[in-house]
């Protein structure tokens, strides 16, 4: 596939909703785009896919007036952007929903839908029960089941997403772009918002929709354009470009075998190739959090790279936490390379060797405004110099070794990590996690946010760790992630309900994270299904969607 841009092979026959031409945007000595275009017709769903760092994001501040491009044109229905700063013109061209709230948690549904708007005249005092009933039917316009007295921070993900649309639909924006709007989704929730995105686009409403995962690309999308290395490459109609040719476009290389590891053995002995015994790295033997996970088993062995499977609130990502000690609890049993761990006590866990990659990088990973050096280096000051002090000229050496490791994009080590693409910050989040070599990594979701290609790279990272003789715990419910690992235990509901070995098919694995038991030939084990309804743990996830890139391998 040729790098050069390709023309547009869908004719338009409407006026674009919105077209930019020509864009370049600098960033210092950082050039995100450079010449770049896009164009999106009215009631189209467009895509805008690349690897981290390509420059969609920046695309995306620009078409939000968010920031100014340095040189090229934007148009929105033929008619000139608004000028820069004029927020309520540009609000009522186009929104953003991103993966982070933009509505204030803190506030009611009604307040947020309406605020700076509150009263139809600025001077009148603010009538709350009107408020109220014109959020209810705003709603309902948009068929948005959500309660409008209700506070932000208590909607899920799917509702505050929902009401971030209709938000922008009121101001009266029928362009609406979607930055990795599934990110923090499960299946059910990716199921009924492209739903909702399909009915809105009946009604003319378009929308550019950015994704780390190709298959909803595949799903939702009419066209697609690819970004790379800050350049527009192409754009094609999505049912006439395959998978390959689509990653071909974004990497710039041609697609040779499976993009995506596959764990081929099942023996953890064989892949342990430090010659030592394959003793266990984790130990845990009936740990419970009351209220989030009961009775976990399982042990992790030298050498092993195993998966802790689980829909969203089956209890996984907290026995991934509890290890890296973020919960305390005293119930069953914890245990690092053979040492009991007191739970609850982050340094304790660091001491023992556990190594951590957190859920939420923005709130547990990074510290933004400090350099990729420094956060890099974190974990690993000790190191960094004699009695206590740390020297910048080794932070540098030792960052610039990870970033070389984990093929980080940044201008260099001093940049501050707030200026790197988000998949780029999550590799500074891995990168100091493996930095202290760790006998145990426990990376929960590490992938997300992060392009096909640095996912094969993070998920290969993790097995070369495990077979330097140490061990990885896997916590996710991305296919692609857990297919990568020895063997996957699968939690249901708070409880380990089965363990697969490598060889699983989807089917399987999703119907054990679902509940519906485990029927795997290899399952090893199975223990306290849960399918009361009066279960307090909630039941969301199908990962049946989550296979998306990997289906295509
Ligand atoms: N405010 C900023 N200051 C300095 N550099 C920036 C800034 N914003 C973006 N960049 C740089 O511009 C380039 C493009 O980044 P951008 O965030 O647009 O990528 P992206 O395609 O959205 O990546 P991802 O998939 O990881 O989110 C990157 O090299 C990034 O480091």
């Amino acid at each position: 596939m040729s790098d050069q841009a390709e023309p547009d092979e869908a004719a338009q026959p409407q006026v674009p909703v919105v077209e930019a031409s020509g864009i370049t945007k600098s960033f210092g000595a950082t050039v995100a785009l450079r010449d770049a275009r896009i164009s999106v017709a009215p009631g189209e769903s467009h895509a805008l896919v690349g690897r981290n760092g390509a420059g969609k994001s920046t695309l995306v501040s620009l078409l939000t007036g968010m920031q100014q491009p340095d040189t090229g044109t934007l148009t929105f229905s033929g008619e000139p952007a608004p000028a820069f700063g004029n927020t309520e013109a540009w609000r009522s061209k186009v929104a953003c929903v991103y993966q982070r709230s933009t509505v204030i948690a803190e506030l009611t549904v009604a307040e947020n839908l309406f605020l700076n708007r509150q009263s139809e005249r600025s001077l009148r005092p603010i009538r709350w029960k009107a408020l109220r009933s014109r959020a209810a039917a705003l709603l309902a316009e948009y068929s948005v089941d959500v309660d409008p007295s209700v506070r932000i921070a208590d909607l899920t993900v799917e509702q505050r997403q929902f009401v971030e649309i209709a938000r922008a639909l009121s101001f009266g924006a029928r362009f609406i772009i979607l930055d990795e709007p599934t990110a923090k989704l499960d299946a059910r929730g990716i199921e009924r918002l492209f739903a909702k995105l399909r009915h809105l686009q009946a009604q003319g409403v378009a929308f550019l929709f950015i994704s780390h995962h190709l298959q909803e690309v595949y799903d939702l999308c009419t066209r697609v354009t690819v970004y790379r290395d800050a350049r527009h490459i192409l754009t094609a109609s999505v049912a006439d470009l395959g998978h390959d040719a689509l990653v071909e476009a974004m990497t710039g290389e041609s697609v040779g075998g499976p993009v995506l590891a596959k764990a081929t053995s099942a023996a953890p002995e064989s892949t342990d190739v430090s010659g030592r015994s394959p003793e266990s790295v984790l130990e845990l033997d009936g740990l419970t959090l009351p209220g989030r996970y009961e009775e976990v088993t399982l042990a992790v062995r030298r050498g092993e790279v195993v998966g802790l499977a689980g829909a969203t609130a089956s209890g996984n990502v907290q026995v991934g936490e509890t290890v890296a000690g973020l919960h305390r609890t005293r119930i069953g049993r914890l245990a690092v390379t053979g040492r009991e761990l007191r739970t609850g006590d982050i340094p304790a866990a660091l001491t023992a060797g556990v190594g951590f990659v957190p859920e939420d990088r923005h709130l547990q990973g990074l510290v933004v405004g400090r350099s990729v050096a420094e956060n890099a280096t974190l974990t690993v000051t000790d190191q960094l110099g004699p009695y206590g002090t740390v020297l910048p000229s080794r932070t540098r050496v030792f960052a610039q070794r990870m970033i070389d490791d984990l093929d980080i994009k940044t201008p260099d080590a001093a940049t501050p990590v707030g200026a790197l693409s988000g998949g780029n910050q999550q590799k500074v989040v891995v990168a100091r996690a493996l930095a202290t070599e760790p006998q145990l990594l426990v990376a929960i979701r590490p992938t997300n946010g992060v392009d096909i290609k640095s996912k094969e790279f993070l998920l290969g990272r993790f097995r070369q760790h495990a077979e330097s003789g140490r061990a990885a715990l896997i916590v996710s419910d991305e296919l692609d992630d857990l297919r990568s690992c020895d063997r996957v235990v699968a939690m249901f509901h708070g409880r380990v309900v089965g363990e697969f070995a490598a060889g699983w098919t989807d089917e399987q694995l999703v119907a054990a994270m679902e509940g519906m038991g485990a029927t795997h030939e290899d399952t090893t084990e199975q223990t306290h299904e849960t399918n009361d309804p009066h279960d307090t743990y909630s039941h969301t996830h199908d990962a049946k969607e989550r296979s998306r890139d990997g289906g295509h391998d």
